[in-house]
């Protein structure tokens, strides 16, 4: 079955104006699918949708075929993770703490996370060489490394999909390397990942589903092949880019034409 469904959705803030309308999308388990527009067009606010964050002004949305407004808070948390694209935590949590409020969906009213739930953390922070952040407060990390533990606390709810914000956003090359590297292995898992970015590259790099969101609100759906295309981007950002052939990946890559 298929895992997302997305049925002619519409969000509106104001009555007065629509930021999307009628998008329709679906994902299967271990999918990929890049939305990618330009700023302000409402990708944000259709993943908060998705997540059930925010609420539809129409349309529906669907996990494995029961309405996502029929979920529980704690059942929709086991199924749906986000990372959004800002923090706002004052509270001085330390890391480690703010990873183990991941594991809420699994613990009872009261329940402190377990010896297991610690173990699963520290796992997590060794494969991403993050260690020495533990007992920090998660206020006081740099943009990228408070967008890495956000990634590592969205695992440890163990989800089937997988939502992320501008990802790569905040992360050098080498963090968005390894985040590439994490998707793929995550889809091999048959984790479902809805991911946006400004970067072309990171979906030509992924080969995914694409969305391309535009500032009329439409989303328009397909593969890589068929939209991430000179003509397409440029119609999108109306700039000037080029796509080049690289023959030793067997894929295209992005440039701006300045
Ligand atoms: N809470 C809010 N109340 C009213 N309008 C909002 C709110 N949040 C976002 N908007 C507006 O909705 C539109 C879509 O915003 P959104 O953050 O979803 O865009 P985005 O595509 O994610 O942008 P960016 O690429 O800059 O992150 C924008 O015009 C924004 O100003």
């Amino acid at each position: 079955m298929t895992l997302l469904t997305v049925t002619n959705l519409s969000f509106s803030y104001h009555k007065s104006s629509t930021v999307f309308h009628d998008v329709n999308l679906s994902l299967e388990a271990g999918e990929v699918f890049t939305i990618l527009g330009p700023n302000g067009v409402g990708k944000s606010t259709l993943l908060q949708c998705l997540c059930g964050l925010l609420t539809p002004t129409k349309g529906e949305i669907s996990l494995n075929g029961q309405n996502i407004s029929d979920f529980t808070h704690r059942q929709l948390a086991r199924q749906v993770a986000i990372v959004p694209q800002n923090y706002h935590i004052n509270s001085g949590i330390t890391v480690m703490d703010y990873l183990l409020t991941g594991r809420t969906p699994y613990l009872s009213l009261l329940q402190m996370p377990t010896k297991k739930d610690h173990e699963i953390a520290e796992q997590y922070l060794t494969e991403f060489n993050l260690n020495t952040l533990k007992n920090r407060s998660f206020s006081s990390l740099s943009g990228g490394q408070q967008q890495l533990i956000a990634i590592i606390k969205s695992l440890l709810q163990e989800p089937k999909l997988l939502i992320l914000d501008e990802p790569m956003a905040a992360l050098d090359i080498s963090r968005q390397y390894e985040l590439l590297k994490l998707i793929k292995r995550l889809a091999n898992k048959h984790i479902a990942i809805l991911l946006t970015t400004h970067l072309p590259d990171h979906a030509l790099m992924l080969n995914t589903k694409i969305g391309l969101l535009s500032t009329s609100g439409t989303l328009t759906t397909g593969s890589t092949d068929d939209l991430i295309t000179k003509e397409r981007l440029e119609e999108l950002y109306k700039i000037p880019l080029n796509l080049t052939y690289l023959p030793e990946l067997h894929r295209y890559t992005c440039q701006i034409l300045i």
